[in-house]
């Protein structure tokens, strides 16, 4: 139904984007026991706490350089092959740190698996540097200054993942200064577990272009005329939001909603395989479930692009693809 769309996607953490059978070929391969957390090719986890601490054991039994570029690499060629011409992955130097194998050999694996797929398939990708709430401020601030000297035209933005009812977002501005001094893009999870209070919080302490998630504007309808006013754009991941009950079912999920209340509003999968989902399965539930028309949805994707984190080239040239 949707197979013959140009796609983008924003929003996709490259470790929660691990295929399960990758994952456990991992596993095997380093001789790490994943059975708690992967069971019959699914992830295993109940509520957001233990989907982050899921998300960070499998993100363990990816280690080397190598590994970084084969899932890399193997998520892009999975985008490409549904007709997806630009993707931007949300990834954590600190965890390349975390594991020993360092930020910059982390980097430059991810790296090496765009260009792998850029060759085969002309897929574009950037890097989105996220700092994890739950690793405090000290730690998203590393982050940020790691972004912000890495000097790799890869690296294009930054964003505040992890835990989101865990401070506010004004224990973490410094960061984004630093981020957005060096010229990056700037998103922030908020509005997923965390109610409209925390979308606020975003716009009043950083004023990001884009908000990871931001669905749960929806309880302030001030606040939603204020994101449309603003023009802020929403990383929207309807799959992942029923996945960890958001809300309660796709009928009550305000994707149409925030469009018609004029929302700046794109789609992506966020963790595809924790929450049984895919970018392809995403639009295939914004025409089904949501029933947007074809030209909907590529305006959709062309606001993904105008909103992108890429040069003005790169842009002009995504938005002639569609
Ligand atoms: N959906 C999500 N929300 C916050 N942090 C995350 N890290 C990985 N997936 C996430
Ligand atoms: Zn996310």
């Amino acid at each position: 139904m949707t197979s013959h769309l140009k796609k983008v996607e924003l929003h996709c953490h490259l470790e929660g984007a691990a295929p399960p059978a990758l994952t456990e070929a991992q596993a095997r391969k380093y001789g790490i026991d994943i059975s708690a957390q992967l069971r019959d090719r699914a992830y295993v986890w109940h509520d957001f706490a233990s989907f982050l601490e899921c998300y960070d054991k499998v993100s363990e039994v990816y280690k080397t350089e190598e590994d970084y570029a084969l899932l890399t690499e193997t998520y892009l060629d999975e985008l490409a092959g549904i007709n997806t011409i630009y993707s931007e992955l949300i990834v954590s130097p600190d965890h390349g740190k975390r594991i020993g194998l360092g930020a910059d050999a982390y980097i430059s694996g991810v790296c090496e698996g765009i260009r792998r797929a850029k060759e085969k398939s002309g897929i574009e990708a950037r890097l989105i540097v996220t700092g994890e709430r739950h690793f405090g401020p000290e730690s998203v601030i590393g982050a940020a200054e790691y972004a912000a000297k890495a000097g790799n035209p890869l690296i294009t933005g930054f964003n505040l993942a992890g835990e989101e009812r865990m401070g506010r977002v004004a224990d973490y501005a410094r960061a984004f200064d630093i981020a957005r001094d060096a010229g990056l893009g700037i998103t922030i999870h908020a509005g997923e577990v965390c109610g409209a209070f925390s979308v606020a919080d975003a716009l009043d302490a950083v004023r990001p272009s884009r908000v990871g998630h931001g669905v749960r504007a929806i309880e302030d309808l001030d606040l939603v005329k204020r994101l449309a006013d603003l023009g802020t754009v929403l990383e929207v991941c309807p799959g992942s939001n029923i996945a960890l009950g958001v809300f309660p079912d796709f009928a009550s999920h305000p994707l149409r909603r925030l469009k018609e209340a004029g929302v700046r509003v794109t789609i992506s999968s966020d963790d595809p395989p924790f929450f049984h989902t895919s970018l392809k399965r995403e639009y295939e539930l914004a025409a089904g479930t949501f029933g947007f028309g074809d030209a909907e949805i590529d305006a959709m994707t062309r606001t993904a692009v105008e909103a992108a984190f890429v040069d003005d080239k790169t842009r002009k040239a995504l938005l002639a693809l569609i």
